[in-house]
C-alpha cells in the first residue's frame, strides 16, 4: 500500500473522453490567466466547478454543501439543480425531481456562457437527467468529471432508484475521472457485496474501477468507530490509503458532497488527482473537528461549518468609534519590568475602564505571542472589549483577534483588509493628511495619529504635536485616536483641539509603566470623562 505522498505519483486528469477538442482548451498550472479582453488586458481566470446535484433545504448537503466547499477552497461554483429535497437534520421529508427539460435549460445557461473547468455530480435522480447531462458534456467538454454516486442520504433515505444504478454503472462511470462512493454506496453498486474492512474496500475499489472510472475513492467514514477514518484510492494500478483521525460528532451531514466538491475544486485549480484527494481529506477533517460541538437542528445528523467561523466564541466584536475612548496599548518590556503577564496587564486595564486593547509585543516569540493572545482575547470578550494586534496580521488570524493596528511600514491596510475580511477592525498610523486619506481608501476603520508629544516608548518617532493631530483629524474621513506621550496630565489639552472625529487617546507608558495598571487606567478614564461632560 502506497502512502499518499504529495507528488509521489501524478494521476492523469484528462478531459471528458468523448471530447475531440479537449487539447485545444489548454489547462494547467501555467495557464492561470487568459487574455479575454485583448493582448494587453489580461484578466485573472477564476477556477470554476459546476455542480449538478440536488438542493438540501437544511443547507448541510447537496448543492448547498458544494457551494460552501468550493467557496471555502477559493473556487467559483455554478449550480444545476436536479431535485429539490425537503430535508433537515432528522432526514428527508420530501423530494421533487426537476424535469429533464429544465435541467437541460440550466446546463445550457451555464455551459454556453461560462468556462467551466470541472463538473461534479451529486444527486442524479433519473436516467433522463443523466442522459441530458452526458449529452451536454459532449457538447461542452470540461477538464475533469467528478462523480459522487449519491444513492442514500446520511439518514438512510434512498435518493436514487435501482434503474438509475444501472445507468450509473453503464454510462456515467466510464466517463468519470473519479467516483467517490462511501462503503454503503460501494456495497450497493456491487449488488450488496459486504464492504466492512480495509481489505473489502480494496476489493470493492478494484471491482468498481472495472466499471470504467479512472479513479475510485472509497470513503471509510462508516468503518467501525474504533478505527481511523480511512479512505482508499485506486487508480487502476496502485492503491493509496488516506488516514485521518476519527472525529466523534453527529455533525457529519454533507461530508460526502463536500469531499467530492473539494476534489473538484482542487482539480479546477490545476492539481492532479492524488494531491487533490489529500487536500480534500484534510479539509473535511479540519471542518469536522471545528464543528464537532456545534448545534444546528434537533435531529441526529447535523451539518458542519465549511468556513470554520460560526462558533459564537469566535464572533468578532464590531467596530464602534467610541471604543477608541481609552485605548490601552500593551508593551512587553514594561510588563517584564513590572513582573506581570500580558494577560494580567490586559485584565487590569479593562477593569480600570480601557475600551479597546492592542497587544504591542515587539519581543515575544510567535508561539508565545499566539498563546497569550488567545488568553487575552478570552478576557477581552468576557468584558465585550475588542482586542487588536499590533503589526502581526498572522497572529491576529491565528487567534481570531478582532483586528490589527498597522503602521506605514507594516503590511498595507488594503492587504490586511483582504486577508482579514470585512468584519475585522483595522487601524492605521498616520502623521499626515495624505496618509489619512490613503488609510480611508484602503478600507481602514480608524487612524492612530502621533506622536502627539515626545515619547520614550517608540524610538526615533517624529512628534507631530497638537497641530499635526488637528491637520490629520481635519483631513480624515475616519475616527482618530491620539497617541504618543499622553497621560493624565495632558489628556484634556489633546481632547480639546476641537475635532469631532477625535474619539480618544491611546496610551502605553502612562498605564503600563506603572505599579498599578488598574488605578492608572481608572484615573485616565475619569479625566477623559471630564472632557465628555464639558464637550
Ligand atoms: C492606536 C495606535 N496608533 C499608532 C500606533 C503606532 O503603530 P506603528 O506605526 O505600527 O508603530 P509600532 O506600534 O509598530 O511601533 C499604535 N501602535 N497604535
Ligand atoms: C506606538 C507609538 N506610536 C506613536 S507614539 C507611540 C508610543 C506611545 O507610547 P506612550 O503612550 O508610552 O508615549
Amino acid at each position: 500500500m502506497k502512502p499518499f505522498l504529495l507528488g509521489s505519483r501524478q494521476t492523469r486528469i484528462s478531459s471528458y473522453p468523448l471530447d475531440p477538442n479537449f487539447k485545444s482548451r489548454g489547462f494547467g498550472l501555467v495557464n492561470k490567466f487568459t487574455a479575454s479582453m485583448g493582448a494587453d488586458q489580461l484578466t485573472a481566470r477564476v477556477p470554476h466547478v459546476l455542480t449538478v446535484a440536488g438542493s438540501d433545504s437544511g443547507g448541510g448537503a447537496g448543492i448547498q454543501a458544494d457551494l460552501k466547499a468550493c467557496g471555502a477552497r477559493g473556487v467559483y461554483c455554478s449550480t444545476v439543480i436536479t431535485a429539490l429535497t425537503a430535508q433537515n437534520t432528522a432526514g428527508v421529508q420530501g423530494v421533487s425531481i426537476v424535469s429533464e427539460a429544465f435541467v437541460e435549460e440550466q446546463l445550457k445557461s451555464v455551459l454556453s456562457d461560462m468556462r467551466v473547468d470541472v463538473v461534479k455530480t451529486g444527486m442524479l435522480p433519473s436516467i433522463g437527467i443523466i442522459k441530458v447531462l452526458l449529452r451536454n458534456l459532449k457538447e461542452y467538454p470540461v477538464q475533469a468529471f467528478v462523480v459522487d454516486p449519491v444513492l442514500v442520504s446520511t439518514s438512510g433515505d434512498i435518493l436514487a432508484g435501482p434503474s438509475v444504478l444501472d445507468c450509473f454503472r453503464e454510462e456515467l462511470f466510464p466517463v468519470a475521472d473519479i467516483i467517490t462512493p462511501n462503503i454503503k454506496e460501494a456495497s450497493t453498486l456491487l449488488g450488496g457485496m459486504e464492504v466492512k474492512t480495509i481489505s473489502d474496500m480494496r476489493s470493492a475499489a478494484k471491482l468498481i474501477h472495472a466499471m470504467g472510472p479512472r479513479n475510485v475513492l472509497i470513503k471509510g467514514g462508516d468503518l467501525p468507530a474504533s478505527m481511523d477514518a480511512i479512505d482508499i484510492l485506486f487508480d487502476g494500478n496502485e492503491f493509496f490509503e488516506f488516514h485521518s483521525e476519527r472525529i466523534h460528532t453527529q455533525n457529519t451531514h454533507g461530508t460526502g458532497c463536500t469531499m467530492a466538491s473539494c476534489i473538484a475544486a482542487e482539480l479546477a485549480k490545476g492539481s492532479s488527482m492524488l494531491p487533490a484527494v489529500k487536500v480534500a481529506k484534510h479539509f473535511v477533517e479540519a471542518a469536522l473537528h471545528y464543528s464537532k460541538d456545534m448545534t444546528i437542528g434537533k435531529g441526529s445528523q447535523g451539518p458542519f461549518d465549511h468556513f470554520m467561523k460560526l462558533k459564537i466564541s469566535s464572533q468578532p466584536i464590531p467596530f464602534d468609534p467610541n471604543q477608541l475612548f481609552l485605548y490601552a496599548v500593551t508593551d512587553s518590556r514594561m510588563n517584564k519590568k513590572w513582573g506581570r503577564s500580558m494577560t494580567d496587564a490586559v485584565k487590569e486595564a479593562i477593569e480600570g475602564g480601557a475600551t479597546i486593547i492592542q497587544l504591542r509585543e515587539k519581543e515575544s516569540e510567535t508561539k508565545d505571542f499566539v498563546e497569550a493572545a488567545y488568553k487575552c482575547l478570552e478576557i477581552c470578550h468576557e468584558f465585550g472589549v475588542p482586542l487588536l494586534i499590533n503589526d502581526r496580521v498572522d497572529v491576529a488570524l491565528a487567534c481570531n483577534a478582532d483586528g490589527v493596528h498597522v503602521g506605514q511600514s507594516d503590511m498595507p491596510a488594503r492587504v490586511a483588509r483582504s486577508l482579514l475580511g470585512p468584519d475585522k477592525i483595522i487601524g492605521v498610523s498616520c502623521k499626515t493628511p495624505e496618509q489619512a486619506l490613503q488609510a480611508w481608501a484602503d478600507g481602514a476603520d480608524y487612524i492612530g495619529c502621533g506622536g502627539v508629544y515626545p515619547t520614550m516608548t517608540k524610538a526615533n518617532n517624529i512628534t507631530v504635536g497638537l497641530d499635526g493631530l488637528k491637520n490629520v483629524c481635519s483631513a480624515s474621513k475616519l475616527p482618530v485616536v491620539a497617541i504618543g506621550g499622553i497621560s493624565h496630565a495632558n489628556t484634556c489639552s489633546v481632547m480639546e483641539i476641537g475635532c469631532s472625529n477625535l474619539k480618544g487617546v491611546a496610551v502605553v507608558s502612562a498605564l503600563f509603566d506603572q505599579e498599578c495598571v488598574m488605578s492608572e487606567t481608572r484615573n485616565l478614564h475619569s479625566e477623559l470623562r471630564k472632557h465628555i461632560c464639558r464637550g
